[in-house]
């Protein structure tokens, strides 16, 4: 048993948090500070800096690990899958709490993803138990032929600050679920979900070595892990200028690599839309989460037939948003996730404002009681998909609604871009949504439904510049998490 949980939780708290390597908690080279984005005399804590020796450590142990981890049956596997999930869930309360103060949206969301984390270590527990390997009749006769999949061997896991659990969990489950080590590079931002995840982890019935948590910046361990030989797969989300260097160092070693990378969601607004349905999709997935999700609708295109009634109802819609601490009853839009990501927001806003797009609501930084990073929901009207803030991906609660002549053009303007995430439409017309759904160059359609919001049972993933490599999530992770083993035997 690892020596964090010989500990009571409460003085854990007290110290800096531990990196884990081979089956212990240890000291990292440094620590860094975890401070609340809504308030920043809220300390979370101190986390532990990993060196690139260090990770160079927890690549030796995962290799030992993942054997002894590979070896210890299926029933044991999916044991160990199980109670991660059901301690995250009976926890939520605690944890999401905890998510939301360290990255900021609001606590039923924060409350929300550590829910959908414990079901992703259900689904992939059940998962375990599936596997179904292929028997086939050999073309020689006498010869027996299977197709069996065995684990990748030692994965490295880099998640991005948005989604501090759940990007990290629907990689680290499958990856377990099918026998892998595991080294978790979180994002720097938000180390307090990542080492929670590892405690509950570590103190379960696990090789030493099976999984290892290794927080520290990109520029150091970050490349170091990408650049790693020994290392067999490597699974990524965050920014796509990151996923470049990624897809490129991970080629130089001929590691396997799955990247998950920006995007430019957008939600048409068809002629025969049910406006409120469309308000509702529209602020839930341009602003929930802050508007910092890879599945926000960043673009609402709408036709011209219903664009003047669309904008009122939504500007209508967005007086009403209550912007402050995710903590408090009632707020739906929280901070910015730091300095950073405030400051670029802005940058953005008058970027647009530069380039002709017309301030239709927000706009600007706001002060709330405690010092916080919070700015007002933001909408352009009068915007062109040509305009930089429609090509490139701004990651904040700001949308811009670009007016179509009608639905062909629409799906025209929504194809009309490098990424190809998610994409959604509101329309009473079946025909339409066919339509939509075959043309959309997008990896997740939406009807009648915002472009944000997944289930955790199904592949998820995107086109284009978005993603590469294997689909995550669901049934299709096997894939990446797996290789493919053909025997043959004469019997003799
Ligand atoms: N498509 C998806 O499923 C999905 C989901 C969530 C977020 N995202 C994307 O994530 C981005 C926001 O997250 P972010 O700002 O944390 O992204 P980021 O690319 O800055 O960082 C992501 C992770 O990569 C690490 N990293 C940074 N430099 C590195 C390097 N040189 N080598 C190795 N690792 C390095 C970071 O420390 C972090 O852990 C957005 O672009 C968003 O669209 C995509």
């Amino acid at each position: 048993m690892a020596q964090a949980a010989s500990q009571p939780r409460s003085q854990l708290r007290s110290q800096p948090h531990a990196l884990y390597l081979n089956g212990q908690w240890v000291e990292g080279e440094s620590q860094v500070e975890n401070r609340n984005p809504s308030d920043l005399s809220d300390v979370i804590g101190h986390y532990a800096q990993a060196s690139v020796e260090q990770l160079h450590e927890a690549v030796r142990a995962a290799e030992q690990g993942q054997k002894a981890w590979a070896k210890t049956g299926l029933e044991h596997r999916y044991g160990v899958l199980m109670a991660i999930g059901d301690e995250l869930i009976a926890r939520k309360a605690e944890l999401g709490e905890q998510l939301s103060r360290e990255e900021g949206k609001p606590l039923a969301e924060g409350v929300g993803e550590v829910h959908r984390s414990g079901q992703f270590f259900h689904y992939y527990a059940a998962e375990v138990l599936r596997q179904i390997d292929e028997r086939v009749d050999s073309v020689r006769p006498g010869v027996e032929v299977d197709v069996r999949r065995e684990p990748v061997g030692v994965v490295g896991i880099i998640s991005p600050w948005n989604f501090p659990l759940a990007t990290a969990v629907w990689k680290i489950a499958p990856a377990l679920a099918f026998g892998n080590a595991v080294i978790f590079k979180p994002a720097n931002l938000v180390p307090a979900s990542a080492w929670a995840l590892t405690e509950i982890i570590a103190r379960q019935d696990i090789p030493a070595g099976t999984f290892n948590l290794v927080m520290g910046p990109g520029s150091s361990v970050g490349d170091a892990l990408i650049a790693s030989p020994d290392i067999h797969a490597l699974s990524f989300t965050g920014s796509l200028e990151v996923g470049r260097r990624v897809a490129s160092a991970t080629a130089a070693n001929l590691v396997k690599c799955q990247l998950e990378m920006g995007s430019k969601n957008a939600l048409i607004v068809a002629d025969d839309a049910d406006l409120d349905l469309a308000v509702e999709a529209a602020f839930n997935g341009a602003y929930s989460g802050t508007g910092q999700k890879c599945t926000a609708s960043s673009r609402l295109i709408v036709t011209e037939k219903v664009h003047d009634a669309f904008v009122d109802k939504l500007t209508q819609k967005l007086e009403q948003a209550r912007v402050g601490n995710p903590l408090t009853d009632g707020v739906n839009v929280g901070p910015l996730a730091s300095q950073s990501q405030l400051d670029a927001n802005l940058e953005w806003v008058e970027r647009a404002r530069k380039d002709g797009a017309k301030l239709a609501f927000g706009g600007e930084r706001l002060e709330r009681d405690t010092e916080g990073y919070f700015m007002a929901p933001t909408l352009f009207v009068d915007t062109t998909n040509d305009m930089a803030v429609n090509r490139e991906e701004v990651f904040g609660p700001v949308a811009c609604v670009i007016k179509v002549a009608d639905a062909n053009e629409a799906i025209e303007v929504l194809n009309d871009t490098r990424y190809g995430l998610t994409a959604g439409i509101i329309t009473d017309s079946l025909a339409l949504a066919t339509e939509f759904k075959a043309r959309a160059e997008t990896g997740c359609v939406m009807v009648n439904l915002a472009t944000a919001g997944t289930d955790y049972h199904v592949p998820f993933g995107g086109r284009k510049h978005s993603s590469f490599g294997p689909r995550e999530q669901g049934r299709y992770a096997r894939e990446f998490y797996t290789v493919v083993k053909t025997s043959y035997v004469k019997a003799n």
